[in-house]
């Protein structure tokens, strides 16, 4: 295959004066050259290397700091070792058991949560800890060393195509799972981005989410890491998204919907336009047409405005243009419900396995952006993964549909599907219908009570400053057009909703549904 991390130096060569990396924070910027990044990642290697790390070494990078985090793990895979990213929460210590690490690479924050929760615990044989920080105690790894001239220790990287990152999902449907990639896979996955992208050499890629500026510069993209409060994405101050995006002209914004929602409203209130902008990729969540629309308003017309879909497990799987999604929402063809995906992007095959009747069924994808297993889930594979004639098709654990043009349609997750007496309802079917009433932020269906004979009930966030009634009126009338509306037993206003601490896009359906079984006992339903 094409690309392996090894191949990255190949990637990462040419341009060495051009920008790979700016992080930026409360207006200052920190800038990595080309050549810079290549020069830290080699004395990375070798530092990596003096401290043990070998090939097919699994080593855990846990550091919110953008540099660091494409610095170390480039130089794993300039080493053959493989970089396991997972976010800082509470599942930590069980997913971590099915990796079982033998290095852990940590800013400070994360080496005392390892230190006090067990973190990889008894595998980890070399701890490392990145940043300036004197504290916590242990072997420090210095990042921004330039090493012009320092051989590469002999280790070289795993022939053919072996494992190159194991990337964690991010748990919405159960305890997260580590998502094996081969070098083939991140190959794929460039592949199809820069079909999706078509990187132009002074183009700047605004990483919304902190793993993104690993694929940027390898795209050839200046990568710009804005100040993103990856522990509470929804909570970052607007202005260190907005800032830096003027400041270094982005030209590529790639986010979830809930940072883009800061975005759009940022630049609403204050009057701001993004005349740099010429690209958004919204991932993670549907994107409402209140959002695009909202987000048309701060980019020039000829912008690209796009819904991009996909899963840990494969990336991208195919995206739809807002202009496109919005007529699609304004006459959707004879059957179909729900939020239109687009069409799957080329090299990438989705089919609907188990379809009913209507042809709904669960997405499920094939091609070389596909992880081809889990990290020694076996349980998962046995349910998601089964070979085919185009490789691996992977069950994504959505409820689609494909229409006559090809296109997908999304209608939430299997395992949110409401189940009442004689009836199923499928959470994006009524939301995204629901989502269009006067004075709602979002909706989220769920079920009360044992399954196949749930009550649905309708949870409404409105937007501040709308009145209760009013919200309830709106939403009640949305629903008496809508052929399954009346299946809906009760509304409830709910004001912020929880959400995954990933994106904060995707609504946490279990807690809700504990809060929502909750207030109707409440009400004595
Ligand atoms: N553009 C989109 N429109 C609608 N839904 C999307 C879009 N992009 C992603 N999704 C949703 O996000 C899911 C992928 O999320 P991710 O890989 O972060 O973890 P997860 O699948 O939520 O975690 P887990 O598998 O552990 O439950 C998709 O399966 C889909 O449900």
């Amino acid at each position: 295959m094409s690309t392996s991390l090894p191949g990255l130096a190949a990637r990462l060569a040419g341009r060495p004066g051009a920008v790979a990396l700016v992080e930026s924070r409360k207006g200052l910027s920190r800038a990595t050259r080309r050549g810079e990044l290549v020069g830290h990642c080699h004395h990375i290697a070798r530092a990596l290397h003096d401290a043990g790390v070998r090939p097919g070494h699994r080593a855990v990078v846990m550091t919110r700091d953008a540099h660091d985090l494409t610095a170390v793990c480039y130089a794993l895979g300039l080493l053959g070792a493989v970089p396991v990213l997972i976010e800082p929460r509470a599942e930590v210590g069980r997913c971590l058991q099915d990796v079982a690490p033998d290095v852990f690479i940590g800013e400070p924050a994360a080496q005392w949560g390892r230190r006090a929760l067990g973190w990889g615990r008894p595998h980890v044989r070399i701890s490392l800890v990145t940043g300036d920080s004197p504290l916590p105690a242990g072997r420090r790894l210095t990042t921004r060393t330039p090493a012009d001239g320092i051989p590469l220790p002999r280790a070289g990287g795993p022939a053919g195509d072996g494992p190159a990152l194991i990337a964690f999902t991010s748990g919405s449907t159960g305890r997260p799972k580590g998502a094996e990639y081969r070098h083939s896979t991140l190959a794929g996955q460039l592949d199809a981005l820069t079909t999706l992208m078509d990187p132009r050499p002074d183009d700047v890629l605004l990483a919304g989410f902190l793993p993104v500026a690993l694929l940027g510069p390898l795209l050839g993209l200046t990568t710009l890491a804005p100040a993103v409060n990856h522990l509470a994405p929804a909570r970052t101050p607007p202005e260190e998204l907005v800032g830096p995006l003027l400041e270094h002209r982005a030209s590529i914004v790639l986010a979830s919907p809930a940072v883009l929602t800061l975005i759009a409203r940022h630049c609403a209130r204050h009057g701001i336009t993004l005349p740099s902008v010429r690209q958004i990729l919204s991932f993670g969540a549907p994107l409402r047409t209140a959002l695009a629309a909202a987000l048309r308003g701060a980019v020039p017309q000829d912008a690209e405005l796009l819904s991009v879909y996909g899963a840990t497990e494969c990336l991208p799987v195919s995206a739809i243009g807002d202009h496109e999604l919005r007529a699609s929402r304004a006459a959707p063809p004879a059957g179909h419900a729900g939020t239109c995906l687009g069409r799957p992007l080329p090299g990438v095959r989705a089919r609907v396995l188990d379809a009913d009747a209507t042809g709904l069924g669960e997405i499920a994808v094939s091609g070389a952006t596909v992880s081809p297993a889990y990290h020694a889930r076996p349980d998962a594979d046995a349910v998601t993964k089964s070979d085919t004639d185009d490789g691996v098709l992977h069950r994504t654990g959505d409820l689609g549909r494909l229409d006559d043009e090809g296109r997908l349609w999304f209608l939430g997750r299997r395992a949110h599907l409401v189940t009442g007496t004689g009836f199923g309802l499928a959470t994006e079917d009524i939301e995204a219908t629901a989502d269009t009433a006067r004075g709602v932020r979002r909706t989220a269906l769920v079920g009360v009570g044992p399954a196949l004979c749930q009550l649905p009930v309708l949870c409404v966030e409105p937007l501040p400053g709308t009145s209760r009634a009013a919200v309830l009126a709106a939403v009640r009338a949305v629903l008496k057009d809508h052929p399954e509306g009346h299946r809906v037993g009760a509304l409830l206003i709910r004001r912020g909703f929880p959400t995954d601490p990933r994106h904060n896009s995707k609504i946490d359906r279990l807690r809700l549904a504990g809060w929502a079984a909750g207030r109707l006992r409440g009400r004595g339903r």
